[in-house]
């Protein structure tokens, strides 16, 4: 090392001090005249002042006395020599949380094995360092002992680490009876758990709320523990307005969104309550059965009819609530007499010119944009306008995400209870679910819970549980970290590569690794590994 010069500022100087090495250094000029000396003392009181960027040279005295020099190199060796004793080891690493301990410069002096543990770095990266060094090379993203020195206080901050993990540091400082700081002590502890807990009790505090707001809506639907998320809160809310009258509604949304489940919840809440509700998939039958099904036959009017004829389901709705499903695939010929119905409450059974009376509330349904086949001509506009006083549109569940988890949660205790288990699911696999994109809505949610606990052999079901087609999606938040990213990529390729091949053995060939390494890495991710002795 060069001698020190004065024009050198604090913060470059701070390593000719580091354990070990003296405590008073001489500085001189360029043209090499002695100038006089920096101690110890003097710059770690720059320090602790922030004086970082000051040159020495306004920190330089001209003698120092050799009391001075002793008393100050016999208390700071001591130091140094407690930090390397085994018993200090044996205390600090027998503790859970990381310890970090600097000098009152913020040079490294000791750190324990939780430490290294919770953050991969070795003592051997940050031994003698200043904290500020380990700054700028990107190790630590900011130093709660640096920010203790500066502020003579206890400090705690959130510090990211090279790789990506979040750690809570509490610094400590020590003070001699001067009130010199002689080092600082940093309390370390890994909140990537926190942070687990707090998705947990987000999760949980968004269920409550879910729960309150079905106490909103007493559950006399006869369906049991219906989520209702800030996207669907109004429509509920529209939907028990709509019930009070016998407005015309039209449900619009994809499969399994729970268009039925409004249409039941409005006949629920309706003065129709206590007489029938009645539902017709029109896409479900073919068409020339709709309309024996819909409006019902006479004796003998069609091949396979039966001979007593047959009351249809609009006349068994009398006086209740007829639910047509998916509207949109009504043959024209039997929408002009729906229209008829809706119009004049009037009808014909097939094959009959008797015209009947009917009184009932008619809610339709459609995945279909009915706007789209009025234009197409495949269906009437007079029809669309008189079904269609009042819409709602239930959006898919990739836009009501938060509903997801509390949904999981619902189906997970109604499937437990039914199948006499105790299932819970991981936060991770809560994760991947929640950013899956449910072609299938709120119908495939429930299959899929249904699924998994029958099929799951552990009572936790983790992300290698779910069938490969969603562990082919990655999770759209950002990895934490490098590591995390390759996790996924991983699972997903064995996933696929299990989906595909059927074994672990074949899996391993596709992926060019052996059978046991495969095992190893599905267990090691967390993953349901499956006879693989058998195989
Ligand atoms: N808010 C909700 N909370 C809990 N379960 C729900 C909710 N909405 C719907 N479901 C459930 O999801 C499944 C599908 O709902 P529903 O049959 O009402 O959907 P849909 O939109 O009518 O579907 P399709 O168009 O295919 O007939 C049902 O099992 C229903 O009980």
């Amino acid at each position: 090392m060069h001698p020190l010069h004065p024009s050198m500022t604090v913060e470059e100087a701070v390593a000719y001090f580091s354990p070990g090495r003296a405590e008073v250094q001489e500085v001189y000029s360029e043209a090499n005249e002695f100038i006089g000396y920096l101690t110890i003392e003097s710059i770690s009181l720059a320090m602790q002042r922030g004086e970082l960027t000051r040159p020495i040279r306004e920190f330089v005295v001209p003698e120092v006395s050799l009391h001075d020099q002793e008393h100050h190199a016999s208390s700071q060796s001591q130091l140094h020599a407690f930090f390397q004793s085994p018993i200090c080891r044996i205390i600090f690493n027998s503790l859970y949380d990381g310890v970090y301990i600097t000098d009152g410069m913020g040079i490294t002096l000791f750190i324990n094995q939780a430490y290294q543990r919770i953050t991969g770095i070795s003592e051997d990266e940050v031994k003698g360092v200043h904290m500020d060094l380990l700054i700028k090379q990107g190790i630590i993203s900011v130093s709660a002992s640096l920010e203790t020195i500066r502020t003579k206080r206890p400090v705690t901050l959130i510090q990211t680490i090279r790789n990506g993990r979040k750690i809570i540091v509490s610094a400590t400082p020590v003070l001699s009876s001067s009130k010199e700081i002689l080092y600082v002590i940093s309390s370390v502890r890994d909140i990537t758990e926190l942070i687990r807990l707090k998705h947990e009790l987000d999760s949980q505090k968004l269920w409550r709320q879910t729960l309150q707001k079905d106490a909103q809506f007493p559950n006399d639907l006869g369906l049991e523990n219906v989520v209702i998320g800030p996207a669907t809160h109004s429509l509920f809310q529209l939907a028990e307005k709509v019930a009070k009258t016998d407005a015309k509604v039209l449900l619009q949304g994809e499969t399994g969104v729970g268009k039925s489940m409004i249409a039941k919840f409005i006949h629920s809440r309706s003065a129709r309550s206590g007489e029938i509700f009645m539902e017709l998939n029109c896409a479900a039958i073919p068409g020339h059965l709709v309309e024996a099904e819909l409006f019902g036959y006479e004796p003998g009017s069609f091949t396979g009819a039966l001979k007593s004829g047959k009351v249809g389901i609009l006349e068994s709705a009398h006086r209740g609530t007829l639910f047509l499903d998916e509207i949109g695939d009504l043959p024209l010929e039997l929408q002009v007499k729906l229209l008829k119905v809706v119009e004049e409450n009037q009808f014909m059974r097939v094959g009959s010119t008797e015209i009947r009376h009917v009184d009932v509330r008619i809610i339709t349904a459609t995945h279909r944009d009915l706007a789209t086949l009025v234009r197409e001509g495949l269906f009437r506009e007079d029809l669309y306008y008189r079904l269609n006083i009042v819409t709602f549109d239930v959006p898919p569940l990739r836009q009501r995400k938060e509903e997801i988890v509390p949904l999981l949660e619902t189906y997970l205790g109604k499937f437990n209870e039914k199948y006499k288990e105790n299932k819970t699911m991981t936060l991770e696999c809560y994760e991947w679910l929640t950013n899956y994109q449910w072609p299938g809505n709120i119908r495939e949610l429930a299959n899929l819970v249904e699924r998994l606990i029958v099929t799951t052999y552990h009572d936790s079901i983790d992300v290698g549980d779910l069938p490969s087609f969603i562990q082919q999606v990655f999770p759209l938040s950002e990895p934490a970290s490098l590591k995390e990213a390759v996790a996924r990529l991983e699972r997903s390729m064995i996933a696929k590569a299990i989906h595909s091949h059927g074994t672990t053995r074949a899996a391993a060939e596709a992926l060019g690794i052996s059978q046991s390494a495969i095992v190893q890495k599905m267990k090691k991710l967390q993953m349901r590994v499956e006879n693989e002795s058998n195989e």
